[in-house]
């Protein structure tokens, strides 16, 4: 059955272990570039085959559209499982009714009501950030790498909005660069586990020093979220007109906590989605910024634009933003889809297929597992001519992207903080380039990619600042 898949071009394959030999032992970074060359060796359909199964590499707008918009084929692929220790099956991972389940819990969390009550913690925390850098540029430091600062600034948002939780006044502020260090931990481990076969068995792993050193970094994490859960805990039986208030109930750790006490989720079930949404609410917004003001940096021309937006909005005004200012930000909203396209925080997914499908006259049959690949689909020159070049002006026009550009994903298994990262690198970046010049240190820089849980380098990124 799986045959037809087999007359699609890929790398040669030997008896028994297919392609499995060549992935084994790469570094990070080699398994990053081993990846983007597929598509420009074998085309924009490569099939590379692991021991016995298939594992479609997909590039191309059509052929993804297929398995995004299929309603059934929404299951994860294998590399996710090894996710499972950390984040259980949370929204992230889980399928099936459990997926559709819980789906339905955390919706109302991202409502535009929702998301507009939070406009105030955005703005406050844009404000700590800028504060900070200007006490920097105060002692002394004007060449800074910005990734610490913004990755606080992103948990601290993610705590104070979704989990009700203020990290600078608890204690669990120390806990912080802890759990910040885990994820990265975590992620290592888990892509050294992925290149070695042998290690796939949990059995074997995690009786290995490399597992018990992933169930380390899963405690470290695990203190942090469970004390952000805590917190909440206590906060609501301190303040239950504030739950009876109405808007409070839709924030996300209020509705799992009330989807506990109707019996719909249990204490794992909670520690599952706040670890997933502390993740992926924090980490893929941290690195977009990252690279964001790396372009920015590089570009002056389009800070000046912005900041003329700005000035547009706002006059001679230091006052902060309103969520009517964010929507006029037009020129900042081009600019934040031409970082992502050149930078997607989460650069492949994948899926196993549960239901056969057909890929135009190939049949797809179940087992089969798929690579939709985001980061290469948007540098693809045919799609986006001269795809290197940032230019925030591919955007401007307003013309329907449809599945060229899927930063978020789409379909039923989108992205469900889409709207919330919109607004939050809307006002970090408007508040930015409102206070500051940024010049690049090394002029055109293009830092080195590596395979991880989200689109990172080990290069840091180091940029000048000035006050505007
Ligand atoms: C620039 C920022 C972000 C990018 C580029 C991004 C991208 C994505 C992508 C591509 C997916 C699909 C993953 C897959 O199919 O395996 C996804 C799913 C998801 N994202 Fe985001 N994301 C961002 C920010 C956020 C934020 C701020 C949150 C939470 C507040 C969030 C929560 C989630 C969750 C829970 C899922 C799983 C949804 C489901 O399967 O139902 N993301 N994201």
């Amino acid at each position: 059955e799986q045959s037809s898949l087999s007359k699609l071009p890929g790398p040669p394959k030997l008896p028994i272990f297919g392609d499995a030999l060549s992935f084994i032992w790469l570094t990070q970074e080699q398994m990053f570039k081993k990846l983007v060359q597929l598509q420009y060796l074998y085309g924009h359909r490569v099939v590379v085959k692991i021991f016995n199964k298939y594992v479609l590499q997909l590039y191309d707008p059509k052929d993804i559209e297929i398995i995004l918009t299929h309603t059934k084929n929404i299951a994860k692929s294998k590399p996710y499982e090894f996710m499972t220790p950390w984040l259980g099956t949370g929204l992230l991972i889980s399928s099936g009714s459990k997926w559709h389940k819980r789906r339905k819990i955390l919706t109302p969390a991202f409502h535009f009501d929702v998301l507009k009550s939070f406009a105030r913690v955005f703005e406050e925390s844009s404000r700590v950030m800028v504060n900070e850098l200007i006490q920097q540029l105060q002692n002394g430091h004007d060449v800074l790498n910005v990734m610490p600062f913004i990755s606080d600034f992103t948990l601290s948002t993610i705590c104070e909005t979704a989990m009700g939780t203020n990290l600078n006044s608890d204690k669990i502020d120390a806990n912080r660069l802890e759990y910040k260090q885990s994820i990265l931990d975590i992620g290592t481990l888990i892509m050294i586990r992925l290149t070695r076969f042998w290690l796939h068995p949990a059995l074997i792993f995690n009786n290995l020093p490399i597992g018990k050193r992933f169930k380390k970094c899963l405690q470290d994490n695990n203190s942090f979220t469970d004390r952000v859960i805590e917190e909440r805990r206590k906060k609501r039986r301190d303040t239950e007109v504030e739950v009876n208030g109405g808007r409070r109930r839709m924030m996300l750790l209020d509705l799992l906590l009330d989807a506990e006490s109707k019996g719909e989720i249990d204490l794992s079930g909670i520690k599952e989605e706040v670890n997933t949404f502390m993740f992926e609410g924090h980490d893929t917004t941290a690195m977009a910024l990252t690279f964001g003001l790396m372009l920015l940096a590089d570009h002056e021309e389009v800070q000046d634009l912005i900041h003329d937006e700005c000035k547009s909005i706002f006059g001679d005004s230091m006052r902060t933003a309103t969520l009517s200012d964010l929507a006029e930000m037009k020129y900042l909203e081009a600019t934040i889809k031409e970082i992502l396209r050149l930078y997607p925080s989460v650069p492949l997914i994948g899926r196993t297929i549960e239901e056969d499908f057909m890929l135009g006259d190939i049949k797809v049959t179940k087992g089969v597992e798929v690579m939709l690949h985001i980061y290469d689909l948007h540098r693809r020159e045919d799609l986006f001519p001269e795809p290197e070049q940032f230019r925030p002006e591919r955007f401007l026009s307003g013309e329907k992207m449809n599945f060229t550009f899927i930063p978020f994903s789409a379909g039923p298994r989108n992205c469900i903080g889409q709207r919330f990262a919109m607004q939050e690198m809307k006002y970090m970046l408007s508040e930015m380039v409102r206070h500051f010049k940024l010049f690049p240190t090394v002029k055109n820089f293009k830092p080195t990619m590596k395979v991880d849980l989200v689109l990172r380098t080990d290069d840091p990124i180091r940029i000048k600042l000035a006050l505007r």
